[in-house]
C-alpha cells in the first residue's frame, strides 16, 4: 500500500530534490510540465504505475515508447534523467522512477498555478514494459468517442468524473496537427474561427512536416493549470475531437458547465482523481525493483 510519508525517514530530501529540477525544467521551457504530468498518465494507464513507459528500447528489449499513443509524442525524458540522477546521489537505491513520475507531475501541476496534493509513494519499478499494452487502446485515442472515453476509464477503475476532471490536464501543453488535423477540417462541432486559425498552420494533407507542427491543447492559457480547458469546451473549442466530446450534448456536459464556473471544485476533484490514477496497479513490497537509471532495468 502507498503511503504519503513513504520515504520520510530513507529519504528526506526527496521532494525539495526533486521539486528544484521540475522547478528549472518549467523556468527554461512550461511544456515540460505538461510533458512530465502525460508521462504519469501514460504510465499508470499501462500496466500500473511502474515507471514502464520509461524503458528504452534496446536490440533485444522493445519497451513502450514506440506505441501509437506515445511514438514521437511523450518527452521529457531528459528531465526524468536528471531527477533520478539527483536523487542517486542522495539515497542510492531507494527511490523508485515510478515514484519520481508521480511527484514530477504533482510539482508541475502546482508550479503552474494548479492544485497541490500530498503524492501517495512506495510504488517500485517493473523489470518489464508491454508495446502491445501500450498499443492496445487502454491509453484512449483523440479520435474517442465519449462512451469510448468513459469504457477506458472505468477499466482503470475511475469514473467519469474522474475521467472529465482529469481531461482537464488539457488545459496545458501542446498537440500535434496529425492528431487535430480531422478535427479541424472535417468536425462540425467546432468554432469556425477556431477552426480556421488552427488549419494556418496545420495542413490538411498529411505527411511532413506538417504532421509535426504543434497547437496548444488550451488556446487561452497554454502554460498555465487552470479552467480554461473547459471554458474552451463549451465555446465549441476544444483541440481534439475527445475534448470536444466531454461537451457535445451528452452526459457530461453538466460537469463541464460546473468546472468551467467554479475552479474550486475543479481542483478538488482533479487532485482526488489524480491520487486514484497513481494508485492503479502498484508493484509494492519485493515486486519489481528500484531502478539505477530511470532508462533501462537493472543489471
Ligand atoms: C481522456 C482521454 C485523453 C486523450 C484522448 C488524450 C489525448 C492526448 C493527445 C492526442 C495529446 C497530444 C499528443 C501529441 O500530439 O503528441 C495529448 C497531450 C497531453 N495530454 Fe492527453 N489525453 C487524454 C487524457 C489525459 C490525461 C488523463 C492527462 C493527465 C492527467 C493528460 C495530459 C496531457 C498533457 C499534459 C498533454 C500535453 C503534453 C505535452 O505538451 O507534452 N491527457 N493528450
Ligand atoms: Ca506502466
Ligand atoms: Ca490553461
Amino acid at each position: 500500500k502507498l503511503s504519503t510519508n513513504f520515504y520520510s525517514k530513507r529519504c528526506p530530501k526527496v521532494f525539495s530534490t526533486v521539486q528544484s529540477v521540475v522547478h528549472s525544467a518549467i523556468s527554461k521551457q512550461p511544456r515540460q510540465g505538461a510533458s512530465l504530468l502525460r508521462l504519469h498518465f501514460h504510465d499508470c494507464f499501462v500496466n500500473g504505475c511502474d515507471g514502464s513507459v520509461l524503458l528504452d528500447d534496446t536490440p533485444t528489449f522493445r519497451g513502450e515508447k514506440t506505441a501509437g499513443p506515445n511514438n514521437g509524442s511523450i518527452r521529457a525524458f531528459e528531465v526524468v534523467d536528471e531527477i533520478k540522477s539527483k536523487v542517486e546521489k542522495e539515497c542510492p537505491g531507494v527511490v523508485s522512477c515510478a515514484d519520481i513520475l508521480a511527484i514530477a507531475a504533482r510539482d508541475s501541476v502546482k508550479i503552474l498555478g494548479g492544485p497541490k496534493w500530498d503524492v501517495k509513494l512506495g510504488r517500485r519499478d517493473s523489470k518489464t514494459a508491454s508495446l502491445s499494452a501500450a498499443n492496445s487502446g487502454v491509453i484512449p485515442p483523440p479520435t474517442s468517442t465519449l462512451s469510448n472515453l468513459i469504457n477506458r476509464f472505468k477499466a482503470k477503475g475511475l469514473s467519469t468524473k474522474d475521467m472529465v476532471a482529469l481531461s482537464g490536464a488539457h488545459t496545458i501543453g501542446q498537440a500535434r496537427c496529425t492528431v487535430f488535423r480531422d478535427r479541424i477540417y472535417k468536425d462540425k462541432n467546432i468554432d469556425s474561427s477556431f477552426a480556421k486559425t488552427r488549419q494556418n498552420k496545420c495542413p490538411k494533407t498529411t505527411g511532413l512536416p506538417g504532421d509535426n507542427k504543434i497547437a496548444p491543447l488550451d488556446l487561452q492559457t497554454p502554460t498555465a493549470f487552470d479552467n480554461y480547458y473547459y471554458k474552451n469546451l463549451i465555446k465549441q473549442k476544444g483541440l481534439l475531437r475527445s475534448d470536444q466530446q466531454l461537451f457535445n450534448g451528452g452526459s457530461t456536459d453538466s460537469l463541464v458547465k460546473k468546472y468551467s464556473q467554479d475552479t474550486k471544485t475543479f481542483y478538488s476533484d482533479f487532485v482526488n482523481a489524480m491520487i486514484k490514477m497513481g494508485d492503479i496497479q502498484p508493484l509494492t513490497g519485493s515486486s519489481g525493483e528500484i531502478r539505477k537509471n530511470c532508462r533501462k532495468v537493472n543489471k
